[in-house]
């Protein structure tokens, strides 16, 4: 038998004490459970959060995750972007412990838990895309049973269901059933579900999700909190390349179930900082027997017959492509042109995306 932190016996002078005067609860740090029996592999072992390697999951023919493999360090909101249907969604639910991978392995704080997936959830808090298992529970209750699951004492859990609803500013919806919200309220409250009893590590999958502004800026702000103060580690699932990029401090990109690329958002977007994105709304369709404009329709990653263009040109020749429509006959026929810096999408696009489904509010 192993040795492990957990089988070796405290002198029985030290017991006697621990009676006499328990050691003061820590309720509201995130832990870390040292792994119990087993040992993870030793290419698991690693100091970071995370360690993903070579996982498949098939449904069928599709393969919902084809070889992924990532290191998530320790304290960091870690992002997976990719369009719908990327596997994006299919990876967070192996890590998990929901859904089991068909090969590879995941290492959670040095657990193993492709092996002991049911050690997920005394880990992470994890918010799914669906939540319907709280709808019928008042918001307040939602985020007090849920920091009782998580071990707190009935009063400890008042306290942190208070103050997790005042830090989202749900306080007045605190007697309102989940079922009874609007979409992005009932999001939020979920989002308080999700937030209320410390994890050392949270996964959210699409947060945000139907969100307004305040909301969402009250979401991240509490996440950023937490990783701040608390050194918590974040995974988080999106398609919106905009919180992409204020957000996150890593990011992998995700495409028909692989990993296209993982690195900060600006030493991605620096892979393709000498193009500059050109969109051109026409105001009815393209003018496109005009030489100049259907010089630029090879260009255009829209369909030639929409209004909207966008195309990605190195510097100069963005420069030439909107001095030759606003400086000729094509001028009449353009509603509005934008020339903006690459943002995620550009460089999701440039790696060989598909396009379909990234979300820039
Ligand atoms: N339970 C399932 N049965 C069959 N196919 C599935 C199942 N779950 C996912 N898939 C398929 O696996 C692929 C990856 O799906 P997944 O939900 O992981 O993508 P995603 O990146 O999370 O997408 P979204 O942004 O829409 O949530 C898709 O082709 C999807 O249709």
């Amino acid at each position: 038998m192993s040795r492990s932190y957990w089988h070796h016996r405290e002198p029985s002078t030290l017991r006697a004490r621990r009676v006499l005067r328990p050691a003061p609860r820590r309720e509201h740090q995130p832990r870390t459970p040292r792994p119990k029996g087993d040992r993870v592999p030793s290419y698991l072992v690693s100091t970071g959060a995370c360690t993903i390697r070579d996982l498949t999951k098939s449904y069928g023919d599709v393969r919902a995750n084809d070889g992924v493999s990532l290191d998530v360090h320790r304290g960091e909101i870690f992002g997976l972007l990719g369009p719908n249907g990327a596997g994006k969604s299919t990876l967070v639910r192996q890590l998990t412990g929901l859904l089991r991978p068909d090969s590879g392995a995941i290492s959670l704080l040095g657990h193993d838990l492709v092996r002991h997936p049911e050690r997920a959830s005394r880990l992470l808090g994890y918010l799914g895309q669906e939540s319907t298992a709280l709808d019928e529970l008042p918001v307040g209750l939602a985020a007090e049973t849920t920091a009782r699951l998580r071990g707190l004492s009935a009063r400890a859990a008042r306290t942190e269901r208070d103050a997790v609803l005042d830090e989202l500013g749900l306080t007045p919806l605190a007697a309102k059933p989940l079922a009874r919200l609007s979409g992005g309220q009932r999001r939020l409250a979920c989002v308080a579900a999700a937030l209320a009893g410390a994890r050392p590590v949270l996964v959210l999958d699409e947060p945000t999700t139907g969100m307004d502004p305040v909301a969402r800026r009250a979401v991240w702000a509490a996440v950023d909190r937490r990783r701040t103060a608390d050194g918590v580690t974040v995974i988080l699932v999106t398609h919106n390349v905009i919180e992409a990029e204020t957000v996150l401090d890593r990011v992998a990109v995700m495409d028909a179930g692989r990993v296209i690329a993982c690195d900060t958002p600006g030493g991605l977007k620096a892979r393709i900082d000498d193009e500059v994105r050109v969109e051109l709304v026409w105001r009815e369709t393209a003018p496109v027997h005009l030489p100049e404009v259907a010089a630029l329709s090879a260009r255009n990653d829209g369909a030639e017959n929409g209004r909207r263009w966008t195309l990605r040109l190195p510097t100069d020749e963005a420069r030439a492509a909107v001095a030759a429509v606003t400086g000729g006959p094509a001028f009449d026929a353009l509603d509005d042109f934008t020339l903006t810096t690459p943002s995620l999408e550009d460089v999701y696009m440039s790696l060989g995306g598909r396009g379909e489904g990234l979300v820039k509010a």
